[in-house]
Parts: C-alpha cells; structure tokens; sequence
C-alpha cells in the first residue's frame, strides 16, 4: 500500500533519475557544443599555420624562421600543448621540446587519450600542408597537441554549472519541500494516527484545513465514545431499577475491601437481605408496586448507611449490605435491627397497603470466610436459616450451620445416586374401618436403604427432593412400585385393596403429572379407583387454579383424593367446598389431644362438617384402644396408626392383611 513516506521515496527516485536524465542531456550537448568550440578553434590554428607555411615558406630555413609564430599561438591557447611539424616521419618543428622526437605512434596513443576522455573529435588535430622548395614539393604536416588538463577543466565546468544551476537548486527545493510536507502533513498525521490508536494527548490545532477538520471529528467521535463507554461500564455496575450498585459492582469493591481488611486485621460484616413473601406483594398487587417498593426499600437501606459502608441490589428481592467500622457486635446489631425495623414501617406502597418485612443473613470477615464467595455463600446459609425459623429475623452463620448444609448438599448427591441404584422401598401401613377393624386400604410409605448410613426415614430426605426438584423422579418411581405391588397382590393373593400414595406440592403441580400418571394406568393396565392420591393443604393455596383443574381432572379418571395433615397448616374450610377431596386425614397432633376439650371440639366440628360435605374421615397416628373408642363415639370411619400396625414392609403387610381377613372370616 502507498504510504507518505513510500510516496516520497518514489518522488526522491523520480526526481533523482528525472535529474540524472537532464544532466546527461545538458551534459552531452554541452560536450558537443564544446568540443566544436575546441574543434574549431584547433583547425583555425591549423588553417593560420598551413596558410602561413603555404604561402611564405620556401626552404627549410625559412621554416624554422616561422618557429618563433608558431610558438608565440601554441603560447596563447591555453588548449594547446605543442604544435608540432612533421616531414615525413620525423618532426622537424615543435613548440615543446619534450614533444620533438614523438613518433606516429605516440601521438596516436595522445589521440586515444583524447578519445577516451573527451569524444572522438580530437582524433586528427593536424592539417597537411606544401611548399615548394625551388621545384621540389614538399609535404608537411602539422600536429596539435592538446592540453588535457585545460581540456579536462573545459569539460569540468559543464558539470559544475550544471551542478550549480541545475542540480543544487533541484535538491535543495526537493529537501525544503519534504521538511515542509513532513512538518505540516506527515507529522500531524502521525499524531492523528496515535490519537486514533491510544485516544488521549489530543492533538493541537493543525495548520492544514483538512487536517484540521479531520482532527476536530475525531476528537468529537472520541469524546461521545468515552461518554458511551462510560455509560455501559455504569449501567453494567449499576442495578437498573433502585440505581444501587449491582452484583458486579459490590464484588469489584468487596474484593477491594478485603484487601484492605487483611492489611489492617480489621473485621467487617457481610449481611444478605431477602425480603418475605415478596412474590406475594407482586402477585397480590401487581409489578410495579413491586418495583416501586423495592425502590423504596433501596432509599430506606441508603439513609441507614455511613459512608464506608456498601449496599447492594442482587435482582429480585435480594439486597446486601457490607457493615464495616463498628465498635462491637451491639452496635452491628442495632444498625440491622433498625433496618428491619425501618422495613416494617413500610406500611403503603402507590396507595396500596403492603405489609414488609426481611430476612437477613450474616457472615463476618474473616471468620466466616477471606473471599467475597464464601462470604456470599455463607451469609446466604445464615439468610435461609432465618427463613426458616420464621422469617422477619436476623441470623449469624456458624461453622455448625455450614457443616448441616454440607450434610445437605451431600444427602442431595447421595439421594440422586440413590434413585438411579434403586435404593428406595415402600413399606405399607394399613387403614382400618373404626367400627370392624378390617383393612380397607394402605398408605403406601417410602424407605430409603443408604449404602452407608442404613435405613432413612422419609421426612430426612423428601424436603431434599422436594427442594432439588428430585421429588418428580422419586414421586413416579413410588407411583410405578405401589401399582405394580396391588397388582401382584391381587394377583398372587386374590386381595384388591385400594392404595394411598403421597404426591407432594411440587410432583403434583409439575406440568407432567397427569399426563405421566394416565400412561401408569396405561402401561399397567390399573383401574384408576384402587389409587387414591394424598395431598397436603399446601396443593390447596399454591397456584389453586392450576392445581384445583388437576384434582378435578384425575378425580375424573376414577382417582380418590386426601387431604393429609389437615389442620396443620393453613386450613380452610372454604377449601373442602372448592376442591373435590373425597377424605381428609386428621393430623396426629389433633388426634393426640382429644382428651382436651379444644381438642375434642376440634376433632368432633371437622368430622361434622365432612360428613356434611360428603368427605370421609381418616384419624391419624391412633396409638391406644382409648383413642379407637373415642373415633368410635364420634362417628369417625377410619383411622391408621401403630395401634394396627407400624408401616411394614410388603412381605409383612400382605401377611397382616391375610391375618386380619381370617379373623374376620371366624368371627
Ligand atoms: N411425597 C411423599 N411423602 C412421603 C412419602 N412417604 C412418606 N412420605 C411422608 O413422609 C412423612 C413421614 O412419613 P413416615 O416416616 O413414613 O411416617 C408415617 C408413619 O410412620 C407415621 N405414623 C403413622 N401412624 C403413627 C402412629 O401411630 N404414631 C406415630 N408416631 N407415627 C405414626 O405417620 C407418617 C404418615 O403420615 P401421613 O403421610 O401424614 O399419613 C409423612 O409426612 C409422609 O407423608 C412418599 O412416598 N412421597
């Protein structure tokens, strides 16, 4: 590619041969010019001396008279070295005496000097000439020598003046032209290219106008590039909705903050904020409530803060405040309880009335971890903890607390090895009819056989599963193994008993679930009415259309449903007109306290009020004859509980089942 200093190397090559041609011009016309001068000038002298000889000499004596002439023009021209007389191959005149023997050859050895040095024009300087002496003709000839030296400095003086004149001018005009062009173009372009490259030492003003213009948008480009630049690297740190710093930002100056902690030994508190049930507010009341709650918060968190500490918007309702430069854990502690206390304040967000509150978590630098992942990680231990002692709260990470999630995070792994080694069995549990004592169904139970630490209960590792999302696989799995074991019952044994399996929350309100639960009845060829499916209160409140079109859909297919637990948690008695439940199964706890009078009111209102509705009564966890003639006074059907059997592994049960139907068969 062509660049400047290419261009002006290609111009100095073109001006060097375009001068070397020139000068080869001027040189051998002026050569030529010359040499006729010379040629000239040389046959002139010739032409006077052979006229001379011609027409005054008539001996040789009179020949030599001339001597003195011929002396006095070989003196005069400087061109001229020696005039010499020849008669026939002796010199018998010579203005120099050095010349006076020269043979032919000699001076034919002067003309090849001659021509090689200055043009073939000098070959014959010499004229022959006559005269008689008496009669007798005699023929002469005259030989010039010429000055090689003044001829040489003749020919010289073309080159110098052409130097002089021609060439000097040329050069010294190109040499200026180029400094000029460098200063004034090269060089701003330079610095144009480099601040093209490094964007900084802004050129100053050009001299050339396009230069000039070309400087001025390059530096209005730059600078709207740097505000841009500028812009994204902000927005990138920054989080949009509350303008608080983002997760980027507080890992960049938490980092930064634990370089500087480890230098002074000073500790510092990380706190992770997640508010409760904030997913309710947007719910309830819609997004942009939300949001401008969340501004809210992030202007109350601010106001809280001196100015070393850092605040934080992770997304969502997810904050994190880093605490540093306090005097003792009270003064930690006030600063976070006033936080809450402020969030609980919150009473009305764009006129809607909103009820705030936070969990918090907190892990402290370095105790609870030298890098910004542990302590992200740990103070979110300590966060879920608060959630889970109720919410509304503040919790410190300890060592104890990592090592129970470790312990979690390891069940998770074993459990999903678990399911693919096939370690899982149902163990069965029957229902009795209160009034006869006959088995007239099962609750079907998963045990889980680990490798190493024996036999599990289900309430270790079901909340895992339901937390990993583990619960769809397992929940088939139990779904798939109780069918296949009512039918090998009724098969081998002739007994068709109907079968209770557990779907939790999230099994039931998976998008698969019914599809799943029709190609099981599909494949095992099963008669949908032998399976009742129990559910706790929670399938009642999340996403209860959802979940309310799935009841009716599998009570369609012939499927009975049970409300488990019922009393434990948020129960309603609006629930049991809305969703089709066709049993509801009193929890232990209630079972436990019927000899209180809340507690048999209790018991004795919701058998009433199932009745009324056409739901049957399931009495759980039934331990002693007391609790039985209790069901028996208040017309409870059902009850399961260890007063019958513990759950039993399938072998066991079926053998009880058999037990049970021959006492009956006695009596
Ligand atoms: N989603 C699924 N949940 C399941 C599954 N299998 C069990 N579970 C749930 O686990 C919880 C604990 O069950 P488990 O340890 O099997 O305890 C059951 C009984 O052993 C116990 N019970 C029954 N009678 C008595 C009694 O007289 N005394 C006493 N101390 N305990 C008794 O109650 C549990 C059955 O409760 P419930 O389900 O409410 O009828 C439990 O919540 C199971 O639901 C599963 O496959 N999937």
């Amino acid at each position: 590619m062509l660049t400047i200093h290419r261009f002006f190397a290609l111009l100095f090559f073109l001006i060097v041969g375009g001068l070397y041609t020139s000068f080869a011009a001027f040189y051998f016309h002026e050569q030529k010019a010359k040499s006729e001068i010379i040629a000239a000038d040389f046959q002139r002298t010739l032409n006077e001396i052979g006229y001379q000889i011609y027409s005054g000499v008539s001996s040789f004596a009179e020949l030599e008279e001339m001597r003195a002439g011929i002396q006095r023009k070989a003196a005069q021209n400087n061109l001229i070295d020696d005039i010499s007389i020849q008669y026939g191959n002796k010199t018998i005149l010579s203005t120099d005496p050095k010349m006076f023997n020269h043979s032919h050859q000699q001076l034919d050895e002067i003309d090849v000097l001659l021509e090689s040095e200055h043009l073939r024009v000098y070959r014959d300087i010499h004229a022959d000439v006559m005269f008689y002496d008496g009669v007798k003709p005699i023929n002469l000839r005259i030989i010039l020598s010429p000055n090689g030296d003044e001829l040489d400095r003749r020919f010289d003086e073309i080159i110098n003046s052409y130097i002089n004149y021609s060439l000097l001018p040329t050069l010294i005009i190109a040499v200026l032209l180029f400094l000029l062009i460098k200063k004034r173009l090269i060089a701003p372009l330079e610095k144009l290219r480099q601040f093209a490259y490094y964007h900084n030492h802004v050129p100053n003003q050009f001299k050339i106008r396009e230069l000039e213009s070309i400087r001025n948008s390059m530096q209005q480009t730059f600078k709207r590039l740097n505000e841009e630049a500028e812009a994204l690297y902000n927005s990138a740190r920054t989080d949009d909705l509350s303008g608080l710093p983002n997760r980027q930002q507080l890992t960049e100056r938490l980092n930064w903050l634990i370089s500087e902690s480890s230098r002074t030994q000073e500790e510092f508190a990380y706190l992770f904020i997640d508010l409760d049930n904030f997913k309710h507010i947007n719910d309830t009341l819609g997004h942009d409530t939300g949001d401008e709650l969340l501004i809210e918060i992030s202007r109350i968190m601010q106001a809280e803060l001196r100015g070393h500490d850092i605040i934080a918007r992770f997304g969502g309702d997810e904050f994190v405040m880093v605490l540093n430069k306090y005097r003792n854990h009270l003064e930690l502690n006030h600063i976070i309880e006033r936080v809450l206390r402020e969030l609980q304040e919150i009473d009305s967000i764009s006129n809607q009335t909103v009820s705030v509150s936070a969990s918090i978590g907190v892990a402290f630098y370095p105790k609870d971890g030298k890098n910004a992942q542990t302590l992200m990680k740990h103070a979110d231990i300590a966060m879920y903890q608060a959630k889970e002692r109720g919410k509304n709260q503040v919790h410190y990470f300890t060592e104890e607390l990592n090592q129970k999630i470790l312990q979690h995070v390891t069940l998770e792994q074993d459990l999903r090895s678990g399911i693919k080694n096939k370690e899982f069995e149902l163990y069965y549990q029957p229902k009795v009819k209160v009034e006869t004592g006959e088995i007239s169904g099962c609750e079907c139970l998963i045990r889980w056989h680990h490798p190493t630490r024996g036999l599990i209960p289900p309430n270790q590792f079901i909340p895992l599963a339901e937390n990993s999302g583990l619960i769809v696989q397992l929940g088939e799995w139990v779904l798939e193994e109780a069918i296949q074991q009512q039918l090998f019952w009724k098969k081998m044994y002739g007994i068709d008993l109907p079968i209770s399996v557990n779907v939790s929350a999230h099994q039931f309100a998976h998008e698969n679930f019914y599809t799943r639960l029709q190609q099981i009845f599909k494949d095992f060829e099963f008669e949908p009415n032998k399976l009742d499916i129990e559910v706790t209160e929670s399938v009642l409140l999340d996403d209860s259309n959802h979940n309310l079109s799935i009841l009716k859909m599998i009570r369609s297919l012939g499927v009975t449903t049970s409300l488990d637990d019922f009393g434990t948690g948020y129960s309603s008695l609006a629930y049991l007109k809305r969703f089709p439940i066709n049993v509801l199964k009193i929890d232990k706890s209630f079972m436990d306290d019927y000899l209180s009078r809340t507690g048999s009111v209790f018991i004795q209102t919701i058998i009433t009020m199932a009745h009324n509705l056409n739901i049957e009564i399931v009495a759980e966890g039934i331990e002693q004859q007391d609790q039985l003639n209790y069901l028996k006074s208040v017309d409870c059907e059902f009850y399961q509980g260890y007063f019958c059997s513990k759950p039993l592994p399938a072998k066991n049960f079926i053998e009880l089942v058999q037990d049970s139907l021959n006492k009956q068969a006695k009596t």
